[in-house]
């Protein structure tokens, strides 16, 4: 099992590569996009996503970050297209946020940040027989990540933010049947893509990033019910509220972000 690990002073992102040595490699995630520097690919599809048969299993907290899962035997909720060669399938969305509303997210645009960033996980069940397989593959996994910004609420975030109070300690796992996250989705998916990895330990560098250029709106009550979470179990002493789970922009070393768009 893998070692103890962080957002606090002593276990947080500049402790994890004493555990996790990849931290200092060489396609790490997050980083700063930086837009003028993208390079337009006129031949890059659009994305396709299509979450139209998901099927949402549970709502958890992991110690880390609050999770829903989804049944991933089949292809049933799958994205394509963009950046992909291979239909990647959905196997679970995740938050990373911050305390206050100065930061949040993980990528960031030309230095800005935003309060949060969701991230959908999709697994590349075409070339690998399990998701652990696939999370250790150069083209394992394709993570869709959208930001969120301050604003009013979003209409269906609060079916996510509702059911947070079920999960608020380390290990909790709620029922979470009939979520689509298509709902989540800005309207237009515009997006910037290069090569990276899990943004949290084991940082494997088996992830394709496709960051959408356009947030999603969360309003101060919602984003209020995400820090009422605890990154500690029920019976634990110290109670530490989950926030500023965000790992800080990497290195670049020499990567090229593409644009879907001008
Ligand atoms: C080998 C087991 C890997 C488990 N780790 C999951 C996981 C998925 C996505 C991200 S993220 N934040 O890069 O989207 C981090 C961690
Ligand atoms: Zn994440």
């Amino acid at each position: 099992t893998g070692h103890k690990w962080g957002y606090g002073e002593e276990d947080g992102p500049s402790a994890w590569h004493k555990s996790y040595p990849i931290a200092q490699g060489t396609r790490q995630s997050p980083i700063n996009i930086v837009p003028e520097e993208a390079v337009y690919d006129s031949r890059l599809p659009a994305i396709s996503i299509n979450y139209d048969n998901c099927t949402s299993l549970n709502i958890s907290n992991n110690g880390h970050s609050v999770v829903v899962e989804f049944e991933d035997m089949d292809d049933r909720s799958v994205i394509q297209g963009g950046p992909l060669e291979n239909a990647y399938r959905l196997k679970q969305f995740h938050f990373h946020w911050g305390g206050k509303d100065c930061d949040g997210s993980e990528h960031t645009v030309s230095g800005k940040t935003y309060v949060s960033e969701l991230h959908l996980v999709h697994w590349n069940a075409v070339r690998y027989r399990t998701f652990g397989e696939a999370a250790a593959a150069p083209d394992g996994l394709a993570v869709l990540g959208i930001f969120m910004e301050k604003g009013d609420g979003h209409g269906d975030l609060h079916t996510i933010t509702d059911a947070l109070y079920m999960v608020k300690f380390k290990g909790s796992v709620a029922n979470f049947k009939g979520f689509n996250p298509k709902c989540l989705l800005p309207s237009n998916l515009k997006f910037w893509t290069y090569p990276g990895s899990l943004t949290t330990p084991p940082l494997h560098e088996s992830v394709t990033w496709i960051v959408l250029a356009e947030p999603i709106r969360v309003s101060d009550k919602q984003m209020a019910k995400f820090r009422m979470l605890l990154f500690s179990a029920e019976e634990e002493e110290q109670r530490k509220r989950m926030e500023n789970n965000f790992r800080p922009p990497q290195p670049l070393k020499g990567r090229t972000v593409r644009a879907s768009f001008k």
